[in-house]
């Protein structure tokens, strides 16, 4: 294992403690090394009992993977979103001391978070820990980018602070972190399960249809809960590692908050910004996988030609070309999407790449871009509205940006589907579908069960 330099991590700590005048004053003061390799499930399951807050990631690719446990500096915001959190992110960044020799993205500060679907919509006691915009910078954050491993150690000091006795308490935590826990093979089993009447759903996406042929709105995502009762608590990182086996090419994430955390292994990328380069992605359209290679390939020629299909994945791409034009240039999109195949399901799908302009940042994108046509609907006013007033159902984080941000402007986030809000021994699995005129109600019911199957089998289902 290789050892923090403790002396370099104190006198960093140091100089910020010298720089504050008033007592209450706070600093954030980050260290960035290069360790061996280390696992992130591993190193997430032994801060179980030291952190209350933990935090995962992996990109689809799986090229970057993220660990951050404890919060070192907290950002939330209720209203105004998005300026609320970039103030808050680069008045930290101006103030904070740093040192991290290293150009790699997810490495040094890095703020991990995520919001609420809709900020209107009143927050029920089920999401009542997670605030419509809360973003953290753990204290300890293990960055595997490629096949390089990072510690980040983040520290928000203050004037009385001794700098040498803090980087020993430091020093304690990460041996214990880096020394790393088994993952437990966590095997649950369901107890209990409810979900609104089949039929009052099928209801509402029927009133959706009836609206969407009155020509008021052209296209509404409704969604639906599972909730469940297990027989014991759900430990977190043995859903993680079911996750991790189960459902290849797709984002895995878990946000903790105390007992409640938020966990899913969604497909859907919503922005990435590397050195402003930007990607982003159309997901809309659904068919589910064939049992043999002939079968899949036949559905998945249809699902291309599905014109109801097309017209739900059009409007994603639209959508994302005029919302984005004004904050980027070299804007590439292909004329056609292509089938993108899921463990339990296939997708349309369609790349967007344009480089960011100066000045912008990945909070200006996810603002122009959030709610897709994929999770809202469009247009986006009315097709929000009806999701307000008929869907009687508190999303909190369900279908929002879930993601991360670094120091130097990149980042990424998914949009939080495939996914579930585990409380201890309960759970509530959530899952949509894109309505348009020819949608049929029957139909829309069974694409959300196989859309809760990713999550429903690793939690006993
Ligand atoms: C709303 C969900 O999926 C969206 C993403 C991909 C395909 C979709 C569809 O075909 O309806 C949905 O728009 C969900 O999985 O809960």
């Amino acid at each position: 294992m290789i050892e923090i330099k403790e002396d370099q991590l104190a006198s960093l700590l140091n100089g910020a403690i010298e720089q504050l005048q008033a007592e209450d004053d706070r600093r954030l003061v980050s260290f960035t090394k290069k360790i061996a390799t280390t696992n992130p499930l591993q190193f997430f399951e032994a801060a179980k009992h030291i952190f209350e807050n933990r935090t995962f990631w992996t990109s689809s690719s799986q090229m970057l993977w993220l660990t951050g446990v404890g919060n070192a500096f907290e950002m939330g915001a209720d209203k105004s979103r998005f300026e609320v959190i970039e103030a808050a992110w680069n008045k930290m960044l101006n103030e904070a001391y740093i040192h991290n020799p290293y150009e790699v993205p997810g490495t040094g500060i890095v703020a991990l978070g995520g919001m609420s679907f809709d900020p209107i919509n009143a927050q029920t006691e089920l999401w009542k820990k997670f605030r419509p915009s809360q973003f953290r910078v753990p204290e300890f954050l293990l960055t595997k980018y490629n096949s390089s491993y990072y510690l980040t150690i983040n520290v928000c000091v203050r004037k009385n602070d001794h700098a040498k006795q803090l980087a020993e308490e430091l020093r304690q935590i990460e041996q214990k972190l880096l020394l790393g826990q088994k993952v437990p093979d966590d095997i649950l089993h369901i107890v209990d399960e409810s979900e609104m009447d089949p039929e009052k759903w099928m209801d509402i996406v029927r009133q959706a249809t009836d609206e969407i042929r009155n020509q008021h709105v052209e296209k509404i995502v409704l969604a639906r809960e599972l909730r469940l009762t297990f027989n014991r608590h759900a430990e977190i990182s043995s859903i993680l590692n079911n996750l991790l086996k189960t459902q290849p090419n797709s984002y895995i994430f878990a946000y903790e908050i105390g007992d409640d955390c938020f966990v899913g292994a969604t497909p859907e990328r919503l922005v990435k910004v590397e050195k402003n380069k930007l990607l982003s992605t159309c997901l809309a359209g659904t068919a589910p996988r064939g049992k043999t290679e002939e079968e899949d390939m036949k559905i998945s020629e249809a699902l291309l030609n599905d014109e109801k299909n097309r017209q739900e994945h059009d409007f994603v791409v639209q959508m994302i070309k005029h919302g984005i034009k004004d904050y980027c240039t070299e804007m590439t999109i292909p004329e056609v999407p292509v089938v993108r195949p899921f463990k339990n399901l296939q997708h349309l799908y369609t790349p967007v790449t344009a480089q960011l302009r100066d000045g912008f940042t990945i909070l200006d994108i996810i603002k122009q871009l959030h709610p897709t046509p994929a999770l809202g609907g469009s247009p986006k006013a009315e097709s929000l509205a009806f999701i307000r007033e008929h869907e009687l159902l508190d999303r909190g984080w369900y279908g929002a940006p879930i993601g991360w941000m670094d120091s130097s402007n990149n980042g990424e986030f998914a949009v939080a589907i495939r996914s579930a809000l585990i409380q201890k021994n309960q759970a509530s699995l959530f899952a949509g579908c894109g309505v348009v005129k020819d949608s049929d109600p029957q139909s829309e019911y069974e694409e959300t069960k196989i859309k809760l199957l990713p999550m429903l089998t690793v939690l006993g289902g």
